[in-house]
């Protein structure tokens, strides 16, 4: 090594703990490390960030590192979070990597929607918000499939949304990795992170061993991600799946898909037969008789009997349909008729309204504070009533253009 040179290096090499103010601000933690909402100390930039501390310890840990890094060098889309710089430190072995800052996610929108909803509190929504998101996750995952990138873990907690400012109601797909999360088994992890592995958005050739992740998989989660938004509840609600499971097929999982989509048929799904736990439905007593009266169509009805502004059932269909070459694409997604009727898909998910959520809580490290952090949040997760939103003036919506829909 240059030692000489590196001396010069360290005189001029700032380190991140002396450009960013970041102590006592942890926002997310996982086995990768921990994430903190970070500020310049300088002054120079006012804007805050998401810091990412990689403790790389283990070889995983600087593997994943790695890998995170060469991934998202190579992508640049604005509904993609994006990798601002990276701080490598001799000293702690540590990697640290700077994101733009999102003050929002689905996982808790949907939750702080949830709450009003059973305790009657009126929370207004511009009308066009649902199909902005949805619009916005389309154009970001046809980003990635269209780099032969797929994300694996679309789920609403990885849904990043950015709050006042330049990027407001912008959509940042994210991978925030809670679902490798350690912590102490004394507080429930669901209190404190957002939902860890789950099954929820899982589609049915993955529950069925297929060795083959497709891009289609992402797009069954997206349909999930829908219902979910439009209804405030989980589409496939099943039991979290531990995370040492040793086989993909999950009972719970599919008994939830079939109830909703209906058992599928060979017209429907010619690969069915192929799948390798495709045995294992017989053998655990699934038949497709028990299933004959269900559908979409049938499961929407209940939810929806008089229709929903922001639902479109034709691209429900599209996005949970059983064979993964049957399933729409993304950029098919993003030429659907929905999208081009009014309200059109804003570029700001939360045009024409305040937007109501709280800012993000701090994690506080002490198991013992932990117990009051969770006491604080349930207090504050019951919203205000909110004031009826200004109306919305006219002003250009997302354009859907050529580079978005190759109708
Ligand atoms: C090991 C690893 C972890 C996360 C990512 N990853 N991938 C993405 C996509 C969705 C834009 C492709 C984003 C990220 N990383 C993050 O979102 N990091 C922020 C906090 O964890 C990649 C690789």
């Amino acid at each position: 090594m240059d030692f000489e040179f590196r001396a010069q290096q360290d005189q001029v090499r700032r380190s991140v703990e002396e450009l960013f103010d970041f102590q006592g601000r942890m926002i997310g933690r996982g086995t990768y490390g921990k994430v903190f909402k970070a500020k310049r100390k300088d002054g120079t930039d006012t804007s805050d960030y998401a810091l990412k501390q990689i403790d790389a310890t283990g070889q995983s840990m600087s593997n994943s590192a790695i890998r995170e890094i060469a991934l998202l060098r190579e992508l640049n889309h604005i509904n993609l979070i994006s990798l601002q710089r990276v701080f490598l430190s001799h000293v702690d072995r540590r990697v640290s990597l700077l994101f733009d800052f999102a003050e929002h996610d689905l996982w808790h929108i949907i939750k702080y929607h949830r709450a009003a909803k059973a305790s009657k509190k009126t929370v207004n929504c511009a009308p066009g918000m649902i199909k902005s998101i949805l619009y916005q996750i389309l154009a970001g995952i046809h980003y990635l499939h269209s780099n032969w990138v797929l994300h694996r873990d679309l789920k609403p907690a990885n849904i990043l949304l950015m709050g006042d400012g330049a990027e407001r109601g912008r959509v940042k797909i994210g991978d925030m990795g809670f679902a490798r999360l350690f912590t102490s088994p004394l507080v429930p992890l669901s209190k404190i992170d957002p939902v860890v592995v789950t099954l929820w958005y899982r589609s049915p050739e993955l529950l069925l061993g297929s060795h083959h992740h497709t891009k289609a998989i992402d797009l069954w989660a997206i349909g999930c991600i829908l219902y979910e938004l439009l209804t405030l509840e989980p589409l496939f609600h099943c039991k979290q799946d531990d995370i040492k499971a040793s086989s993909p097929f999950n009972r719970d999982a599919l008994e939830k898909i079939f109830q909703v989509v209906g058992y599928p048929t060979d017209s429907d799904w010619p690969g069915l037969k192929q799948m390798p736990e495709y045995p294992r439905l017989s053998k655990e007593g699934f038949r497709a008789i028990h299933y004959g009266h269900c559908s979409i169509e049938q499961w929407m009805k209940k939810v929806f009997p008089n229709g929903h502004p922001s639902f479109s059932l034709e691209l429900m269909k599209r996005l949970l349909t059983f064979d993964p070459n049957k399933r729409i694409t993304a950029e098919q997604a993003l030429c659907d008729p929905f999208f081009k009727q009014q309200p059109l898909p804003h570029q700001d998910a939360f045009y024409g309204m305040e937007i109501p959520y709280g800012k993000r809580e701090f994690i506080i490290e002490d198991e013992e504070q932990q117990q009051q952090q969770q006491q604080q949040q349930q207090q504050q997760q019951q919203p205000a009533i909110q004031p009826p939103h200004p109306p919305p003036v006219e002003e250009p919506s997302i354009q859907i253009t050529q580079e978005n829909c190759h109708a």
